[in-house]
């Protein structure tokens, strides 16, 4: 066992930037443009207020709340993220990989039209490995090392722009595995999706219940990921724990609503989860953990949140995920309704 290990993710990211190269740390951990969305995405976690609960009787609270409860990363369930390319068939051959390698659902980015200005990456020249997964599918031809992100100019060259509501119909044509929207951060298109996907479903004589809601759900969009995308792409978006809400106020059920971005505490979990989602993603602290110690760092910090969580948890009177709700946080919202 090697002495020392780091107990949270800031520590991990700390040895993160001291072993990996500065272009391939400032890739992982920027943001777009003045970063203001980056520095959101975590400040306003730090402005909820947890609420405990006392004398519940928590003991048996490490056995009920895995973080297989609450993060769609671990080893049994496996999602597919996708882009969708300018050529269609590129996209299509991936869907049929991952379904027939047993991916279980795909995770269609919606926010990368194009990529955000990440000023680092341009700085640096951002060189990108080239992907495995695009061998033979596609050749890039760019040798240019001396200009600006390479990983823009290959977005730019490849991505689809006019990616719209119709590749959804499209991509439901072509895989039978759910499909997962990641990137949405306002009730906008939260309601969009849901007349999309009602109008297809709805029989009418249960048009406002779960049920129908439900079959909806199983037919077509199977849920939303609340995303800003790390904070990569637009800057000044919401930041998402503060768009959470209003999503999953517009969805009303019908879809279960995923939440990631600034999450670095089990407490900033228990937070998403108390505002509504019905799980949440890591990014930069998983890359974190596997620059600092590999696969074992990566476990590591997936371990460390599943741990800090359990503690929340406990300390909030709560012994399960379902136990967890609106009421054991405060929102700034809430502290000016309060005050009204
Ligand atoms: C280095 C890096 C690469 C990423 N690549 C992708 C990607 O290819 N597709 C995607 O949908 N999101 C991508 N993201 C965004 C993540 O999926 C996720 O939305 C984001 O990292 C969550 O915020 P967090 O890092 O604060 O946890 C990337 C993020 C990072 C840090
Ligand atoms: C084409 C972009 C892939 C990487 C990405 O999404 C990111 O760096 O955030």
């Amino acid at each position: 066992m090697e002495d020392n290990l780091p107990v949270n993710v800031r520590e991990y990211q700390e040895l993160a930037k001291k072993v990996l190269p500065k272009m391939a740390y400032d890739y992982i951990n920027g943001g777009a443009e003045d970063e203001h969305t980056l520095r959101e995405n975590i400040a306003a976690y730090t402005r909820i207020i947890l609420r405990p609960r006392v004398l519940v009787d928590v003991l048996s609270f490490a056995s009920s709340c895995k973080i297989e409860d609450v993060n769609s990363s671990c080893n049994a369930i496996r999602f597919y993220q996708l882009y969708v390319y300018k050529n269609r068939n590129i996209s299509a051959t991936l869907v049929q990989r991952a379904e027939s390698c047993g991916f279980k659902a795909l995770v269609l980015t919606v926010d990368t039209p194009m990529l955000g200005r990440r000023e680092a990456d341009i700085r640096n020249k951002m060189i990108f490995p080239r992907s495995g997964n695009l061998e033979g599918l596609m050749t890039i031809d760019d040798h240019d090392t001396t200009n600006g992100s390479q990983l823009e100019r290959f977005a730019r060259a490849t991505l689809d722009p006019s990616l719209s509501w119709k590749d959804i119909e499209w991509l439901k044509s072509i895989t039978s595995m759910p499909i997962f929207l990641k990137g949405i951060v306002t009730a906008e298109d939260e309601l969009y999706i849901k007349k999309t996907v009602m109008k297809q479903e709805l029989t009418g004589e249960n048009e406002n219940g779960w049920h129908a809601a439900r079959r909806a759900v199983e037919a077509g969009v199977a849920g939303v990921i609340v995303s800003n995308h790390g904070a990569r792409q637009l800057d000044y978006a919401p930041a998402t724990i503060a768009a959470l809400e209003e999503v999953v106020r517009a969805v009303a059920g019908a879809l279960p609503v995923l939440v990631d971005g600034g999450i670095r505490r089990g407490t900033d979990v228990f937070k998403a989860l108390a505002l509504g989602a019905r799980a949440v993603m890591v990014g930069r602290p998983v890359f974190f953990g596997l620059a600092a110690r590999g696969e074992a760092g990566a476990r590591h910090v997936i371990e460390m949140l599943n741990g800090e969580l359990e503690v929340a948890m406990a300390l909030c009177g709560c012994r399960s995920v379902g136990e967890i709700t609106r009421s054991h946080v405060m929102t700034e919202g809430d502290r000016i309704r309060s005050l009204l």
